[in-house]
């Protein structure tokens, strides 16, 4: 299935009585999300079977300033095959590739001759990760990535919007970006760690599907706090609460710091919980991530092998 064929987040009006509506029980969330990693919502003999789902779903991803175009053809010829044929052969996997490749702008014509169309091509944009580029040329930017073959598009939010309340301005930058992206599926970055509150995160959680993002996205990797379990329980319940009112499903990408392989477990266990199985799935959720399908693949091996490739690393906890 390619970006084309996925339905297309609409939007609907700006409505500032939904963004006035918006409550959150802070103190609440922060317990609920405290207690995730330590329930065992995933057994050891499942493991396997959820690494293998979590690698279907990583935007692998490099954004470096240093990157160059031998980087990122290494980086896709991993994405299409993310882990050792053995490992795959042993838990009865035929196949399996990353959810797509994330890199910037003037690294999409590399990656989109790399991959070959057999995954997507997500370009990061609007000038990630600040967003404060001139306007138009944060539009003309998003214009350049769809014709160089980016069939998605993680947009920056201006985050000085949400901080001043102007959830108008939000909604109009954001439509504008919506419509710049055509075909392309629209990510929106809330850059949530410097949005100040977890109200904040769910008034522009609310705000950016109302002005048509296809997902929501925590972080850029930038910031100096990026995902988290609070901020992601807050912008999964704001999805469930968009779904319930334009009967749109909009996919949810936490991203910065998920490195780990037992991370992974407890975001999709959260996410199995607060949207349920049909947001398991890589039209609907993706882990922005550099460094995290490393750590799957020794996980999967010591599980095939009972040992892992390099000393230091330990059994998911
Ligand atoms: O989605 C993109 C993020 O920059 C990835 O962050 P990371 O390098 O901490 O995995």
């Amino acid at each position: 299935m390619t970006a084309s064929d996925l339905p297309r987040n609409a939007g609907m009006p700006f409505d500032p009585a939904v963004v006035e509506a918006v409550r959150v029980n802070t103190p609440a969330t922060l317990r609920r999300a405290a207690t995730i990693p330590a329930r065992r919502s995933v057994k050891k003999d499942h493991q396997a079977a959820w690494l293998a789902r979590a690698v279907s779903m990583i935007d692998l991803t490099t954004l470096s300033g240093d990157d160059t175009p031998g980087r990122v053809r290494r980086l896709c010829a991993k994405a299409l095959s993310p882990v050792r044929a053995d490992l795959l052969e042993a838990i009865g996997l035929p196949d399996l590739t990353t959810g797509a490749v994330c890199v910037y702008h003037d690294m999409v014509p590399v990656a989109v001759e790399a991959v070959a169309g057999r995954i997507p091509v997500a370009a990061v944009s609007t000038g990630f990760p600040a967003g404060l580029s001139p306007f138009h040329l944060r539009l003309r930017e998003i214009e350049e990535s769809v014709a160089a073959g980016a069939t998605e598009i993680d947009i920056v939010i201006s985050r000085r919007h949400v901080l001043a309340g102007d959830w108008a301005a939000l909604y109009d930058e954001t439509a504008q970006m919506r419509a710049a992206c055509r075909d392309a599926h629209m990510k929106a970055i809330l850059a949530t760690g410097e949005l100040g509150t977890l109200k904040n995160v769910m008034k522009a959680s609310m705000v950016t599907m109302m002005a048509g993002s296809d997902f929501i996205k925590t972080s850029t990797g930038k910031e100096a706090v990026n995902a988290t379990l609070p901020v992601s329980l807050t912008m999964m319940r704001a999805i469930r609460a968009y779904d319930a009112a334009a009967g749109f499903k909009v996919g949810y990408k936490p991203a910065g710091g998920v490195s780990k392989a037992k991370d992974a477990i407890t975001y999709l266990a959260l996410l199995k919980e607060e949207l349920g199985d049909r947001w398991l799935r890589p039209d609907l959720f993706r882990f922005g991530a550099s460094s995290l399908l490393g750590d799957i693949e020794r996980q999967l091996e010591h599980h095939v092998t009972g040992r892992y490739s390099s000393s230091h690393r330990h059994a998911i906890g």
